[in-house]
């Protein structure tokens, strides 16, 4: 199976239109390149442009959904198209990704679970998701997360109990904290015995220099393809049977103990 994860660069000067017009060309540009497509968290606005959310949300089926889903069909893969500021008629804002199959129909909409920002920026402007979201390709089944939410191993956990075996990460992660992106990327990897595949951005937006470093790692921990630092189409072949193999060979995962007593006291 081959994957491409698109890094692209959200910078202040171009428009969220423009930026659009480009992701549409660099996933057709993937048709026999790649079985899978990844884009980046929040990549119309910028993941810390804060200002931007409420003015640039749109509805699930708005303008991005329309074009990605296009996309898809156009390129005839599975696109992971990112996430978008999706505007809930009836509730709050949220961080949602969009997953389409390679004839253009939704497959999947995974609004991002934690939110970051402490009692700022998007943990105050979005609203939570509150369900774990896996979607089944032919060769793999992707368990899909976002930014922030690599922080939390008991989600990964938790799609992993759903049948896991390909995790998706789209972020927007800044440059300042990229020790934390590789090194957490690489654990998740490790601990569940899954395929991470974390997307990026490049750029600077708000004034945050973005990681980049966009990173495969395979069920044993180890990097197979990572990019630089700028906007970048990385393309890695992997082979999905090999989250059962190592399930099987080192069946660490089969060792869980769950439900333990809490602690009595000193
Ligand atoms: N957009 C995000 O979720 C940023 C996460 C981040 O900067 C961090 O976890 O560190």
């Amino acid at each position: 199976m081959r994957a491409s994860l698109i890094q692209i660069a959200v910078d202040e000067g171009e428009s969220a239109e423009a930026r659009r017009r480009r992701a549409v060309s660099l996933v057709r540009d993937q048709a026999g390149a790649a079985d899978l497509v990844v884009l980046p968290e929040l990549w119309t606005t910028g993941a810390f442009a804060y200002e931007a959310f409420a003015a640039q949300a749109e509805p699930l089926d708005g303008p991005t959904y329309e074009l990605m889903a296009k996309a898809a069909s156009d390129a005839g893969v599975w696109l992971h198209a990112g996430s978008i500021p999706e505007r809930d008629p009836e509730g709050p804002l949220y961080n949602t990704s969009l997953v389409f199959s390679p004839s253009g129909d939704l497959a999947a909409a995974y609004r991002k679970i934690h939110r970051f920002g402490f009692d700022q920026g998007e943990a105050v402007l979005m609203g939570a998701g509150r369900e774990l979201v896996t979607v089944r390709l032919p060769d793999t089944t992707l368990g899909v997360a976002t930014c922030y939410d690599l922080r939390f191993p008991e989600l990964f956990r938790g799609l992993v109990a759903h049948g896991a075996e390909t995790l998706v990460v789209a972020a927007g992660w800044p440059e300042r904290r990229r020790s934390h992106w590789t090194l957490l990327a690489r654990a998740r990897a490790v601990e569940n015995q899954a395929f991470v595949l974390a997307c990026g951005t490049a750029g600077t937006h708000a004034g945050v220099q973005q990681a980049g470093h966009s990173v495969v790692v395979d069920p044993w921990g180890e990097v197979l393809a990572e990019a630089g630092p700028g906007e970048q189409v990385l393309t890695v072949e992997f082979d999905p049977a090999r989250v059962a193999a190592t399930r099987d060979q080192f069946p660490a995962l089969k060792d869980r103990v769950l439900g333990l007593e809490p602690p009595t006291g000193a």
